[in-house]
């Protein structure tokens, strides 16, 4: 590092200091994000996904990520019905049941796309990841809750329902350390910034961007986050239903560390396999050295839970 960048102190430009990019059994292998057409028939939803899942990991998938709220439509008046229990588990759980078994039985990593989480009184928009023995490995529940108002185009007060999550959540699984956001989670640049100084390899949002933000920010959203960070972004959404009462935008995609778009789709159901690579994060890091280059000295990203838990 040359004398200046040392007088720049970027390493106390992430408190505490960034952590260094661990080595994952699994370094390169294929994502599959399924983009699922998503009804009012939860068990319907349940066997569409599980079917959505075995394709993705015929065709080589080792991680699968799915959409937010796959098994019930995206409503404040759908939440409280098709909330689960996933702590309880079992019949109180039967989407995370399956995505247990299948994990399992198929040893592959799950990003289990977001269901409605009933835990007491309370609901959340939770993300669980299952690694392949069929564990829970981590639940992430949606911490910055969706409420807009774009007069004359869309309305939504996810915070009626349901309450906002308290922590980030990273994971470490055979196929790397990942950040999990969901959605609106997207838009909060820090919580990016907070993944990729924990040392994540990937980030994963499930989200269901509609058609007025959909276009616009999306794919702008996942690229700035890969192109800021550094680091791979794979996002998962809803099939697009004109006919429901949220139109989801649809457009499941898979970004490298340069911000490329390596894997996308339109708007109809599909399966999307992207070839993850992470070797190809050193090489970006080490073209292109943000990290050393970082003006600690001017100002700092502070991950208040990792400092707290010092
Ligand atoms: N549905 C969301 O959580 C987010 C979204 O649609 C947006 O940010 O726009």
């Amino acid at each position: 590092m040359s004398s200046m960048a040392s007088s720049y102190k970027p390493e106390q430009a992430r408190v505490p200091s960034a952590l260094p990019l661990p080595s994952p059994p699994l370094t390169k292998f294929n994502i599959g994000l399924c983009q699922l057409s998503v009804t009012g028939d939860k068990k319907r939803n349940i066997s569409h996904a599980k079917n959505a899942i075995e394709e993705a990991a015929s065709k080589g998938a080792k991680l699968v990520l799915l959409p937010e709220i796959w098994n019930s439509p995206y409503s404040n008046d759908s939440f409280p019905v098709y909330a689960e229990d996933i702590d309880a588990g079992g019949d109180a759980s039967p989407s995370t049941a399956m995505l247990s078994e299948v994990s399992k039985r198929l040893k592959i990593t799950i990003i289990g796309g977001s269901i409605p989480e009933r835990f007491g009184d309370r609901l959340y928009n939770t993300c669980c990841v299952f690694g392949t023995d069929g564990e829970l490995k981590a639940k992430h529940r949606k911490i910055h809750l969706f409420d807009i108002d774009i007069p004359g185009k869309i309305t939504f007060m996810e915070s009626k329902t349901l309450t906002a999550g308290e922590t980030p959540t990273i994971v470490d699984t055979e196929v790397g350390r990942i950040g999990i956001g969901i959605c609106y989670d997207i838009r909060f640049q820090e919580l990016a910034m907070i993944y990729a100084a924990r040392g994540a390899h990937l980030l994963c949002y499930p989200g269901a961007f509609n058609m007025t933000t959909g276009p616009l920010h999306w794919e702008l959203l996942q690229r700035a986050r890969a192109t800021d960070n550094q680091l791979y972004v794979a996002t998962c959404s809803p099939a697009r239903d004109s006919g429901a009462g949220y139109t989801a935008w649809g457009h499941s995609t898979l970004v490298g560390p340069f911000g490329e778009v390596l894997a996308t789709t339109e708007h109809e159901e599909a399966i999307i396999i992207g070839e993850i690579d992470y070797s190809v994060l050193e090489q970006r890091r080490t073209s292109l050295p943000l990290n050393k280059q970082r003006r600690g000295d001017l100002y700092q990203l502070v991950d208040v839970q990792r400092l707290d838990s010092k």
